[in-house]
């Protein structure tokens, strides 16, 4: 990656730990992590809603330099949608990111291109920075259509949104099969992704906005493989599930230029 773009690592705890297990994992994060590792890559934790309010204590009272965020986000901003948490809310709670689109919510949620869409143009709204997820499915990979699938998911989830929004956007390639399956990317296959993910931003944007985006990686990223991905030049962070719930772990994928690039 260029020294521009700061890497980005970024735990998604999915629906793991409650709200006291969150305060204790992340003061224990809290006290690992420290101003080298926040000059070097930011780092930032993707609780459940009921734990955001206690992280976000946590944070503002020990100004941790720790940002979060959000898992999800409603397309619409205020009424009638039971269940729904909406953009202000989550501003409110000063969330920084907000994931859309992972291929959980897409598979067991049936969220499609429109909507994930319209929750993008939400989060904008609300001033809260997307981590827009794309990936392909096994079948799409074992076809080799790996980058023309990623590509319309990312065209779709960008429709309408214009370029002062789009650069500031964090792009996560997620291959739905390396999905808490331990089975990884290879460096190899996660650039030819997030490089092609780069060359279309440019093509829909500009050459600058493209080279200001962070394109993360997701699935399966462990301390052991996080410096072989961090080395592939358009790579710029990871979106950690399972390992994220260790912070032992976690931190040592924050740490990952002290790991062997494997
Ligand atoms: O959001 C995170 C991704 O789904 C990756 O999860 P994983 O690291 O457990 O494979």
């Amino acid at each position: 990656m260029t020294a521009a773009r700061t890497p980005l690592m970024a735990g998604n705890w999915k629906m793991n730990l409650n709200h006291l297990e969150a305060i204790a994992h992340t003061q224990k994060l809290f006290f690992a992590l420290n101003d080298k590792d926040y000059a070097a890559v930011e780092v930032a934790v993707l609780p459940p809603f009921t734990d955001l309010r206690s992280v976000q204590t946590l944070v503002d009272g020990d100004k941790m330099k720790i940002k979060y965020g959000a898992q999800d986000i409603s397309a619409h901003d205020s009424g009638a949608y039971t269940g729904e948490i909406s953009g202000p809310m989550l501003s409110k709670l000063k969330c920084t990111y907000v994931a859309i689109g992972h291929s959980e919510r897409r598979q067991y949620h049936g969220e499609t291109e429109p909507v994930v869409n319209a929750k993008v143009k939400a989060a904008f709204r609300n001033g809260i920075v997307p981590i827009l997820c794309v990936g392909e499915g096994l079948d799409i990979r074992k076809a080799g259509d790996q980058v023309s699938y990623t590509l319309a998911q990312l065209d779709g989830a960008l429709e309408g949104v214009p370029a002062e929004d789009a650069e500031a956007i964090v792009v996560a390639y997620e291959p739905v099969w390396a999905i808490g399956t331990g089975e990884v990317a290879t460096p190899e296959d996660a650039q030819e992704v997030c490089g092609a993910i780069r060359v279309r931003l440019a093509e829909l944007y500009s050459q600058e906005l493209a080279d200001k985006v962070r394109v993360l990686y997701g699935g399966s990223v462990k301390s052991s493989n996080a410096a072989g991905i961090m080395a592939k030049p358009d790579v710029d962070g990871a979106l950690i599930g399972g390992a994220a719930l260790d912070p032992e772990e976690f931190v040592k994928i924050v740490r990952y230029r002290d790991q062997a690039v494997g």
